[in-house]
C-alpha cells in the first residue's frame, strides 16, 4: 500500500496531526472488497478521506461503506465512496471509528458527536473494531475524564429521563444535562431524532457492564455511549509514536512504534 504520507519525525505535531497519524495507520488494515464500518467525528473523517484516496489511486477496489451518521454519509458520498446499509450488509468486515475515552481494557466512551446509536450498531456486528485516538482520549476508567458519557434518550420527558439517570448514578456524583444546539440554542437532536443527554461523574461507576444494563433497562432510554468489550484493536497517536493495543481473549497486547524518517 505505500508508505503513510504522515512523516512525523522531527517536527511538532498538534491534535489533528496525531488524528491524521492514527487514521491513516488504520486504513492500513483495509483491503479490497471490505465491507467498511465508516466512523463519525475529525479523527474518522481522515480515514473516510484516506480511503476515498486509495480508492481513487486504485489501490483499494469493491469497498462497501457503511456510515455511522448523516455527516459521514454526506463526506463519503461527496468522495465517491460506494455505500450501503446494514439491512443489505449486516456484516461488516472492518469498522474505524474515533472515541471520546478508551481505558485500558479497551473500553470506550463514544458519542460526544452525538452518532452513539448508529455507531454501535454498526460496530457491533463489525468482525473487526479499530479505534483511532490521540494519546488525550486515554484514561484509567471509563467517565474518568470528567467529560461528557452522551446517553440518547426519546425527546418525551427527557427531564424525567435526566433525572432518573442521575438519581441511578448518585453513588458517582453524577450531574447530567440536555445538550443544546450550539447553531440555534434548542436541543440538539440526533440523526435519529432523539435527545443526548451528557452525564459527568466525579468518581468511578464501578461495573460497565451493570451501569449499563441499569441504564438500558430505564424506559425512554435509546442508547448510551459505554462501548464496552466492542474494539478489537485501538491505535494511539502520541507526541513520540504509535502504541498498537490488541484484545486477545481477555488481555490486552501492547504494541509501540516510534516515528522514524
Ligand atoms: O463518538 C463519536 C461521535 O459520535 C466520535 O468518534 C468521538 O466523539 C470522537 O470524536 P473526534 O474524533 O472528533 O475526537
Amino acid at each position: 500500500m505505500g508508505p503513510s504520507p504522515v512523516c512525523p519525525a522531527a517536527v511538532s505535531l498538534n491534535q489533528d496531526d496525531l488524528k491524521k497519524i492514527a487514521a491513516y495507520k488504520a486504513v492500513e488494515h483495509v483491503k479490497s472488497g471490505m465491507v467498511l464500518g465508516l466512523g463519525t467525528g475529525s479523527t474518522a473523517k481522515h480515514a473516510v478521506d484516506r480511503i476515498a484516496d486509495l480508492l481513487r489511486q486504485g489501490v483499494l477496489k469493491d469497498i462497501v461503506g457503511i456510515p455511522t451518521s448523516t455527516k459521514t454519509y454526506d463526506q463519503a458520498v461527496s468522495l465517491g465512496i460506494p455505500l450501503s446499509d446494514l439491512d443489505s450488509h449486516p456484516v461488516v468486515d472492518l469498522a474505524i471509528d474515533g472515541a471520546d475515552e478508551v481505558d485500558s481494557g479497551l473500553n470506550l466512551v463514544k458519542g460526544r458527536g452525538g452518532s452513539l446509536l448508529r455507531e454501535k450498531m454498526v460496530e457491533s456486528v463489525s468482525k473487526k473494531f479499530i479505534v483511532i485516538v490521540d494519546e488525550s482520549k486515554l484514561v484509567k476508567h471509563v467517565g474518568g475524564s470528567g467529560l461528557a458519557m452522551p446517553v440518547e434518550v426519546i425527546p418525551f420527558c427527557w427531564n424525567h429521563s435526566l433525572r432518573r439517570l442521575v438519581g441511578m448514578f448518585a453513588y458517582a456524583g453524577c450531574i447530567g444535562e440536555l445538550r443544546m444546539s450550539v447553531e440555534n440554542g434548542k436541543p440538539s437532536v440526533t440523526d435519529n431524532g432523539n435527545f443526548v443527554i451528557d452525564l459527568y461523574f466525579e468518581r468511578d461507576i464501578g461495573d460497565l457492564n451493570e451501569a449499563s444494563d441499569a441504564i438500558l433497562r430505564l424506559p425512554g432510554i435509546v442508547e448510551h455511549g459505554m462501548f464496552i468489550g466492542l474494539a478489537t484493536s485501538v491505535i494511539v497517536a502520541g507526541e513520540e509514536g504509535i502504541t498498537v493495543k490488541t484484545k486477545v481473549g481477555s488481555e490486552v497486547e501492547v504494541d509501540s512504534f516510534s516515528y522514524m524518517i
